[in-house]
C-alpha cells in the first residue's frame, strides 16, 4: 500500500542522484551560497587537489560575518581587525580564482547571506539550497530544501554540485488560529522551541503549516524557518503559496514573463499529499502565544513576557536544577524575577532572523513614539543593502535616528562577536537575533532574544517591557 509523500520527500526524490552505501544518497544541489567564514578550507582543498568549482554559476558569495557596519565606503580597507580583513580578502581572491559570482562589500546588494539569497531570487521553491552556515534553514520559507553544511561538504559541493546525505524523518508543526496583536513570527518560533526544546526536532525536517503560518508574510516565514535549527531540525519548510510567488515576482534571478507563469504552476504542486505520513506531529494554538523573551543561555530558555524567570528549586530533577541555576548565574537574574522590568544596556535590531524591511517597520512603529533611554545603546542593522535602501526610501532611517538609534550598514553585526559590534562583559542586550549562548554577542555578554517590536520597546523603556502594554 503506498501512502502519500511529504513536501520534503518530493524535493528529496527530485534531487536524489544515486544510492550510496548504508542510508546515504548522493543529492543534487541547485544553489550553493558561501561566506568568508566557512569557505577558506574548502577552497584550499580544491587547490590542493587541482580541482575546479563544477558549477560556479550556481554559487553565490558574500562577506557578512566579519564586516563592520560603519565605514562601508572604504570596502575591505575599512575592516580594522587584521584577521577579519584577511578572511574577507581571502574570499575575494578565491572568488576571482574560481570564477564565482560575488557581491562586493560596497555593492548595494551586499548583506547577510540568508537575507540576500531570497531577495535576489537565488533561492526558489522546490530547490535544494546549501551553505556552510546553520541558518540556511531560513530559505525553507520558500518551499526549498535548505540546510547548513560543514566545510568539507562545502568542498564536495564545489567539486561535484552534489552532496552525500541520508533521508531525514518528517515532522509537522501545525499552528492553528491567528496570532494575537503584538505577537509576531519571532514569538511563535520562540514559543515552539520553548515547548519542544532545542533537541525537539533532531533528525527531522520540519514542515510548518496551519492558519497562523499561512497568515505570516514572507519575512515572518523566514524568521520561523531560520530558527528551526535552534530546535535541532535538519531544515524547516513551508509550502509555497500565492504570497510566496507574489514576493518573488520580478526579483533579479527569478524567471520572468511566461517562464514565471510556468514556474508558478510547477511550484503550486509543491505541497505534502493529504495522506502523507509524518513521523512526528505537534499542534500549537496560535492565539495562546504571548510575546516571548529568553531568560537563559539556550533558545529553549524562554517564557512569555508576563512570566517570571524560573526558580531552580521547582525543577523536576537535579540536572535541570543545576542547569537553570547556572544559566541564572551567568545571566545575573534572580529566581522568580519577573521578566518585565529587567534593565538593559544595549539593543540589537538585526540578524538573518529579523532584519528585513518588515522587521524594521515593526521596530520603527515603536521607535517613532519615544526616545532611546539614557545610557542605552541601540543599533539598527539592516539585513542587506537593499533592505537599507528600502527603509531609507520610506524614511525609517530618520525615525530611528530621531529616536536616538544608530543606523548602520548591513552585516551579521552584533548577532555574534566576529566584528566590531559587541557587548562588553556583563552587559545585557535586548536582541532580535537567534542565539543566546554564553558569550555569543561578546565575552561575558548577556542576551535576551525577542521580536523587533519588543526590542524597540526595550530600547525606549531602558528595560524589558511588554510591547502590548507599552505606553506609546
Ligand atoms: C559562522 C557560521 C559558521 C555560524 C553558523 O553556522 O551558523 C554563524 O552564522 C552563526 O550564526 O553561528
Ligand atoms: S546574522 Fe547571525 S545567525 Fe545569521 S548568519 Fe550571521 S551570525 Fe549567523
Amino acid at each position: 500500500m503506498s501512502s502519500g509523500r511529504t513536501l520534503y520527500d518530493k524535493i528529496w526524490d527530485g534531487h536524489a542522484v544515486a544510492p550510496l552505501s548504508g542510508d546515504d544518497w548522493l543529492l543534487y544541489i541547485d544553489r550553493h551560497l558561501i561566506h568568508e567564514v566557512t569557505s577558506p578550507q574548502a577552497f584550499a582543498g580544491l587547490k590542493q587537489a587541482s580541482r575546479q568549482v563544477r558549477r560556479p554559476e550556481l554559487t553565490l558569495a558574500v562577506a557578512d560575518h566579519n564586516v563592520p557596519t560603519i565605514r562601508r565606503k572604504l570596502g575591505v580597507a575599512g575592516i580594522a581587525d587584521r584577521e577579519s580583513r584577511a578572511q574577507v580578502e581571502a574570499l575575494e581572491r578565491n572568488v576571482i580564482e574560481f570564477g564565482i559570482p560575488y557581491v562586493p562589500l560596497i555593492h548595494r546588494q551586499q548583506g547577510i547571506v540568508h537575507v540576500i539569497g531570497p531577495e535576489l531570487g537565488f533561492t526558489l521553491p522546490g530547490m535544494t539550497v546549501v551553505c556552510g552556515d546553520s541558518h540556511t534553514s531560513t530559505h525553507g520559507a520558500f518551499g526549498a530544501l535548505a540546510f547548513g553544511i560543514g566545510t568539507s561538504e562545502v568542498e564536495h559541493v564545489f567539486a561535484t554540485q552534489t552532496l552525500v546525505q541520508s533521508h531525514a524523518k518528517n515532522m509537522r508543526i501545525q499552528v492553528n488560529g491567528a496570532l494575537g496583536t503584538g505577537v509576531t513570527a519571532k514569538d511563535l518560533i520562540l514559543a515552539i522551541i520553548g515547548q519542544i526544546g532545542t533537541a525537539g526536532a533532531t533528525g527531522h525536517v520540519v514542515e510548518y503549516c496551519g492558519e497562523a503560518i499561512a497568515r505570516l508574510d514572507m519575512a515572518g516565514r523566514m524568521t520561523v524557518c531560520n530558527m528551526s535549527i535552534e530546535a535541532g531540525a535538519r531544515a524547516g519548510l513551508i509550502a509555497p503559496d500565492e504570497k510566496t510567488f507574489e514576493w518573488l515576482k520580478g526579483r533579479p534571478l527569478v524567471p520572468q514573463g511566461e517562464a514565471f507563469v510556468e514556474a508558478c504552476s510547477r511550484w503550486r504542486r509543491l505541497r505534502s499529499d493529504p495522506d502523507a505520513r509524518f513521523d512526528r506531529e505537534v499542534v500549537i494554538e496560535g492565539p495562546e502565544i504571548a510575546p516571548m523573551v529568553s531568560w537563559g543561555t539556550s533558545p529553549e530558555a524562554v517564557t512569555a513576557i508576563d512570566g517570571r524567570v524560573p526558580d531552580p528549586k521547582e525543577a523536576s530533577d537535579a540536572g535541570r536544577r543545576a542547569q537553570i541555576a547556572r544559566m541564572l548565574d551567568y545571566m545575573d537574574l534572580r529566581p522568580g524575577q519577573p521578566l518585565a522590568g529587567i534593565p538593559i544596556d544595549q539593543v540589537f535590531i538585526g540578524s538573518c532572523t529579523n532584519a528585513r524591511i518588515e522587521d524594521l517597520r515593526a521596530a520603527a512603529a515603536i521607535a517613532r513614539e519615544g526616545h532611546v533611554s539614557p545610557g542605552v545603546r541601540a543599533l539598527v542593522v539592516p539585513g542587506s543593502g537593499m533592505v537599507k535602501q528600502a527603509a531609507e526610501a520610506e524614511g525609517l532611517d530618520q525615525i530611528f535616528l530621531d529616536a536616538g538609534f544608530d543606523w548602520r550598514d548591513a552585516g551579521c553585526s552584533m548577532c555574534l562577536g566576529m566584528n566590531e559590534d559587541r557587548l562588553n562583559p556583563g552587559q545585557r542586550c535586548a536582541s532580535t537575533s537567534n542565539r543566546n549562548f554564553e558569550g555569543r554577542q561578546g565575552p561575558g555578554g548577556r542576551t535576551h532574544l525577542m521580536s523587533p517590536a519588543m526590542a524597540a520597546a526595550a530600547a525606549i523603556a531602558g528595560k524589558i517591557v511588554d510591547v502590548r502594554t507599552f505606553g506609546v
